[in-house]
Order: structure tokens, then C-alpha cells, then sequence
């Protein structure tokens, strides 16, 4: 399969995502190593730490990026990164070759085969359990699924779902193959009476690889996580014969201690949060685990320097009174979730900017262009918290959308005309000022400290001038790529500001070559080029520099609406920027009605005088926030 290969090497080469890879991994055979050979109690709020040679043991019995890198065609990643959507022979390869790698470690193989009803017909699916002692009654279960999304047509047919979950799934072979010696040399003790623990002996690592995951048309209730849908309701009923062991009555569901579930990791900085209280010991536990690794050196690896014991920073979002769930996302856990089951959700949320999107190389030779299509698919839904905006507001505001965009350069005129009393720099300070707020809203600078902010030669240009001085005032390191200046007095002012914060400027140039060189120091950019008055098709030097975005693979944050999108019709041309975060100013665009990603409104700058003259139904934002997150389309179409 050349074009998977060559698409996986230009997309997880690079060395800070085999580095993140390659921690995760780390973190995961520790955290279960404890919870599986060493605790003495599972369900204990207090797991016995790791010494010192317990780590160096788990870093030395096998490298541990063998398996996870993408460039060794052997190595399980690469095995299990081929399209793999539930039903197809692909599929059935990768299961073929997950259960061959797990027998052969003498794990206890068991398929759960079913036929299920989809949009698409009946498909075939078929959940790996995978149990290292099968005659252990309790179970710490370790889950990811290992299909693929579905789409039926070529070239979207080809997505690989690496972080979803390709490498979560290569990360439980990994595991297996890591700890078996350790699980075995247990086993045997017990075996053998010399090691009298009553309760661990009983327990055993469980890995489960579910099918079909993914929906064949759109998330719904009934059009996703079918392999573990069936599992859950099939364990729910299913009795273990009573033993000394297992009291009476007692279900598969009831042998699992708990369900940790792996989900879209293996892209560089994950964030990700504890959802579930009974478990927050137990994420708690994974975090200090993490610590005591960071802090030994141990995610050191290669020439890159940001995972030294000095630099390396945690993936976990500190739990504290103050955090605000988002309640649960749909995932592979909730059937077992709602049975009762004790749950772990690691999941990198906001999901990896590489999600949601098809970005592939189309072979043979000559290599085309990549090109990158939006997936029209999002799969999860998360329930809000008391404090996000009731759910009609993007509907209300896009409701009205038609005569919008000449409203809103209507509105424009009138709150700077004598009436409405505003100068330009007046409003673009608070436009700015929002989008700042935005970033590192959902950006947070020890993470993702160096935004490339990229500015247009319109108004929309100076938001971002704007932005990048408050983003530097909040510790940021900004960075502004202006390639085309504009030449209102306005931006000249602007820039004067930002250089007397010392903030670097790429100079203006026509030619890409500084913009490619700012890249390789970007952590997020920030989409600054085009705003309302964008027409297309897309002019040079932009033409060049919006794919070169895209491409980076780099999270991306829109001002107003994704630059090259049609403000009326959306990204119809395909090539406009496909960002993670929007930040709509004044009111959402009708174009961006089916944007995806988490969508804010700012400019809180709109008189209560002009929302009545034009009926725009704005969310009420929160005490002297500038901006308010407005749910997703997807969740709108959900409702
Ligand atoms: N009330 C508000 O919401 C406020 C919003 N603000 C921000 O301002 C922009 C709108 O600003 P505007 O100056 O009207 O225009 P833009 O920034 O969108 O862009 C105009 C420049 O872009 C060039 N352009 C247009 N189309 C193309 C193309 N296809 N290819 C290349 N270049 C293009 C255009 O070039 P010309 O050669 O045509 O002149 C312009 O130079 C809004 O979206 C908000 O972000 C205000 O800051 C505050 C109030
Ligand atoms: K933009």
C-alpha cells in the first residue's frame, strides 16, 4: 500500500510526534505495570509508587519506539495504518494481525463476531478480547478501537485514522509484548505459591479492540460504536461460573476494575482532563506516574530537547475544584459507562488539530498536490456544562444570515458614522483583543507558546496586529507573517506597537521561503489573511500560502471566518484554510454555518440600539469576557 506508506511517513516522521508517541507509550506500560503486577488492591486510592529501578527496568526490557515508528514497515503502527473501515478486508488483516501478534505472546484470544445493522446495509463486525490470564475473575480492561472511518468513495476511502486509533492500538501490542515477561514471571509465582496475594492474583490484564466505532453516515446513537454497544449489552447478561473467586451472579461487566479507554492520541501535546470523579484517583495516579518519568529523564529522546527532565511538560489537565467538565463525549466507553463500569477516558481534547481531516498524498507518481478535504463527519457529542450558551444561539444568529453580510458592513458604517460614535481602532482593539482571548482560551501558552500570526492586507490584518500585541502581553511568543501590507495608516501604527514589543516581524516578501522556515517554530497559527470583504478565487502571494498553512499540520485559528472561505458559500473552492477554533466577529457568516470546530463569538462592541435595528439575537456573554463559545453545527444538527 505505497500511498498509506508514503502518507504516513511525511504525516509521523516528524521526530516530536514519534516523541510524543514514544512518552505516551512510556506512560502507559508504567501506569499499568502498577495497576497490573505491582497494586495491592485495585480499587485502593493510593497505588504503590515505582522506585527508581522499576523505571529503568520498564525503559530497558524493549525500546520503546520500536513498535510505534511509522518509518519501520514492521513496527505494529505501520501494520495496523491501512484504511480499515469495519467489514472490509482491511479490517479483517489488521485483526488478523493484532490476535497473531497476541497469541503468540500466549495471551487468551476471544472474538466477539456479530452482524450489525448500519445506514449502509448489514456489516460484519468483530471485537479482540485479549485476556493474559484467562482464568483470572477481575479484569483491568485497556480498550481503543482499530476500524477506520468509513467513507465510499475514492480518495476519502483511504483514510488511515492515525491517531484514531491506529496508534492507540499499537501502543496495547506494545504493551503486551512489554509487560508480558513481568506478567508471566507473576503468574508463575503465584503458580507456584511463592508469592501469596490473593487479590492481584486474581487479577489480569484485559486488552479489548473494538470494531466498528466509527459511524458509516453521521454520529448518532445508532450510527456509531457498534463493537462496543454489543459487547457491553452481551456482558451485561453474561454470568461467570461461580468459584471461590467469583461471588454468584457476578457478569463479565462485573469483573472489570476498570475500563481505560484510548482515544485519539499519538499527535504531539495532548491535553487531556479527568471527566470521571470515581476514577480522578486513578488519572491523578497517571499524572504523577507521568512526573516521576518527565522528571527522570525518561521522555528525553533524539535531538529533541523539549521532553528533557528540565523542559518536558505534562499531558494531563490538573484537576482542581474550579475545572468545568464537558460532561462526556460519545466514545467506545458510554454503553459500558452507563452499565456502571468504573472509567478512564484518555483523550486529547481539543482533539488533535490532524483529526477531522483527510489529508492525503495521492500516488502514483508524479506526486499530485496533497490535497486536503474537510471530513463532513464528526463523531461526538459532548453534553455542556451549565455554563455554555443555550443551544439556539448559532441558530438564531445564523437564522438571519441573509441579508448578513450586507447588514454587517451596514452595521460597520453606522457604528463609525457620527451616530454611533466609534473610531476603527476603537473596534479593531476589541476585535483583537477577543481573538487574543480566544487563543489562549483553548491554547495554552506552556503548550503551544509560539503563534505565528499571519496578517492580511485588510482591516481583518490589524486584528491580527492587534491580537499578537495582547497575545505577547500575556506571555505568548508571537510571531507576525504580513506577506502583503496594507497601506491604511491604521496597520502602520499597529506595527509600530507590536515592534516596540519586541515582537519579530518576517519581512514582506512574495517568496514562501521565510514563511516554510517560521513554520518549523510554530506551535499554533493564527489566521489574521482575509475576513468579510474576501473575494475569491485567492491571489498571489495568498494562493501559495494557503496551502502551505494547511499543510503544516498545525493547529489553526481563524479570525472571522477561515480565510479563502466564500463569506456566502463557505470553502466551495476547497482551498481555504481548514482551521481548528473560530472566532466570528460581530455575528457568524452564513459560509461558516457548517464550520465544525469549536466556534466563538467576539466583539462585544455591538450597541443594544443597532441589535435591535438589524434583530441579531446575540448569546449573552459571561461576566467581562470578550468572547462566548457557541456550540457546535454538528451538535446544532444533533439536537
Ligand atoms: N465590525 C466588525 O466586525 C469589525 C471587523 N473587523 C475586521 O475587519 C474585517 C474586514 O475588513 P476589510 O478591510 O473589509 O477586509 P478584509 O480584511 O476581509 O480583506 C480585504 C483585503 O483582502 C484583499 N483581498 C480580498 N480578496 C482577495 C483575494 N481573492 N485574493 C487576495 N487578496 C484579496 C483585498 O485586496 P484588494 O486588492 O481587493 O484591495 C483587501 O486588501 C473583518 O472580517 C474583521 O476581521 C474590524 O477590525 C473591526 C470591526
Ligand atoms: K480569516
Amino acid at each position: 500500500m505505497p500511498s498509506s506508506l508514503d502518507f504516513v511517513g511525511k504525516t509521523l516522521k516528524c521526530s516530536n510526534l514519534l516523541a510524543s508517541l514514544r512518552c505516551f507509550l512510556l506512560l502507559v506500560i508504567c501506569s499499568i505495570t502498577v495497576l497490573s503486577v505491582q497494586c495491592e488492591t485495585l480499587d485502593r486510592r493510593t497505588l504503590q509508587p515505582l522506585s527508581s529501578e522499576d523505571i529503568s527496568r520498564l525503559l530497558t526490557i524493549q525500546d520503546p519506539v520500536k513498535n510505534v515508528d511509522p518509518s519501520n514497515p514492521q513496527s505494529h503502527l505501520s501494520k495496523i495504518l491501512i484504511p480499515r473501515a469495519a467489514g472490509t478486508e482491511n479490517n479483517t488483516l489488521v485483526r488478523e494481525y493484532i490476535v497473531s501478534k497476541l497469541k503468540s505472546l500466549n495471551w487468551h484470544i476471544e472474538l466477539d463476531d456479530f452482524v450489525g445493522e448500519t445506514p449502509v446495509g448489514s456489516r460484519r463486525f468483530v471485537n479482540i478480547i485479549a485476556t493474559k490470564d484467562k482464568d483470572a475473575s477481575r479484569h483491568v480492561v485497556l480498550s481503543a478501537h482499530y476500524d477506520s472511518k468509513y467513507y465510499p468513495n475514492y480518495p476519502e476511502n483511504q483514510f488511515l485514522g492515525a491517531t484514531d486509533s491506529a496508534a492507540p492500538c499499537a501502543m496495547m501490542l506494545d504493551l503486551a509484548e512489554t509487560l508480558n515477561p513481568l506478567l508471566e514471571a507473576k503468574k508463575k509465582s503465584l503458580d507456584e505459591g511463592s508469592e501469596d496475594d490473593d487479590e492481584t492474583g486474581d487479577t489480569t490484564l484485559q486488552l479489548l479492540f473494538f470494531d466498528g466505532e466509527e459511524a458509516f453516515v453521521d454520529w448518532t446513537d445508532t450510527d456509531s460504536i457498534y463493537g462496543a454497544r454489543h459487547l457491553a449489552e452481551k456482558w451485561g447478561t453474561s454470568y461467570l461460573p461461580p468459584s471461590n473467586s467469583v461471588r454468584h451472579h457476578m457478569t463479565e461487566l462485573d469483573s472489570i476494575e476498570h475500563l481505560i479507554l484510548l482515544d485519539l492520541l499519538g499527535a504531539p501535546n495532548p491535553i487531556i482532563r479527568s471527566y470521571f470523579i470515581n476514577t480522578a484517583w486513578l488519572f491523578d495516579s497517571l499524572a504523577s506516574v507521568e512526573k516521576r518519568l518527565g522528571d527522570s529523564g525518561a521522555f528525553a529522546y533524539g535531538d529533541d530537547t523539549s521532553m528533557t527532565a528540565e523542559k518536558w511538560t505534562s499531558y494531563f489537565r490538573p484537576r482542581t475544584t474550579a475545572t468545568v467538565n464537558y460532561g462526556y463525549m460519545g466514545d467506545d466507553h458510554v454503553p459500558f459507562l452507563q452499565r456502571g463500569v468504573s472509567v478512564l477516558h484518555l483523550i486529547a481534547e481539543p482533539f488533535p488539530h490532524v483529526w477531522h481531516t483527510l489529508k492525503i498524498r495521492l500516488l502514483p507518481p508524479p506526486l499530485r498536490p496533497t490535497v486536503r478535504t474537510s471530513v463532513t463527519h464528526r463523531r461526538y457529542a459532548l453534553s455542556y456544562g451549565k455554563d455554555r450558551p443555550a443551544g439556539d444561539h448559532q441558530r438564531l444568529c445564523i437564522g438571519n444570515t441573509r441579508k448578513l453580510i450586507a447588514w454587517i458592513y451596514q452595521i460597520d458604517e453606522e457604528l463609525m458614522s457620527a451616530a454611533g460614535g466609534f473610531s476603527l481602532d476603537q473596534l479593531m482593539e476589541l476585535a483583537g483583543l477577543a481573538c487574543a482571548q480566544t487563543l489562549a482560551t483553548v491554547y495554552r501558552k506552556d503548550v503551544y507558546p509560539r503563534v505565528l500570526v499571519c496578517c492580511g492586507p485588510g482591516n481583518q490584518g490589524g486584528d491580527g496586529l492587534v491580537a499578537a500585541r495582547h497575545l505577547s502581553m500575556f506571555g505568548y511568543q508571537p510571531t507576525v507573517y504580513m506577506p502583503k501590507p496594507g497601506g491604511k495608516d491604521i496597520y502602520k501604527r499597529l506595527q509600530v506597537q507590536c515592534e516596540n514589543e519586541r515582537i519579530p516581524f518576517i519581512p514582506p516578501s512574495n517568496d514562501v521561503t521565510a514563511l516554510r522556515e517560521a513554520l518549523q517554530r510554530t506551535d499554533v497559527i493564527m489566521d489574521a489573511l482575509f475576513g468579510f470583504s474576501f473575494k475569491p478565487p485567492v491571489r498571489a502571494p495568498f494562493d501559495e500560502v494557503l496551502p502551505i498553512l494547511n499543510e503544516s499540520r498545525l493547529p489553526i485559528l481563524s479570525l472571522d471566518i477561515p480565510s479563502g472561505w466564500d463569506v456566502e458559500e463557505g470553502d466551495t473552492l476547497k482551498v481555504g484554510l481548514n482551521p481548528d477554533v473560530l472566532i466570528t466577529l460581530t455575528a457568524p457568516k452564513k459560509g461558516v454555518a457548517n464550520f465544525l470546530g469549536r466556534h466563538f463569538l467576539g466583539g462585544r462592541f455591538v450597541p443594544k440600539t443597532l441589535q435591535e435595528k438589524f434583530d441579531l439575537q446575540l448569546p449573552p456573554y459571561t461576566g467581562s469576557d470578550q468572547i462566548v463559545e457557541l456550540p457546535s453545527a454538528k451538535l446544532q444538527a444533533k439536537r
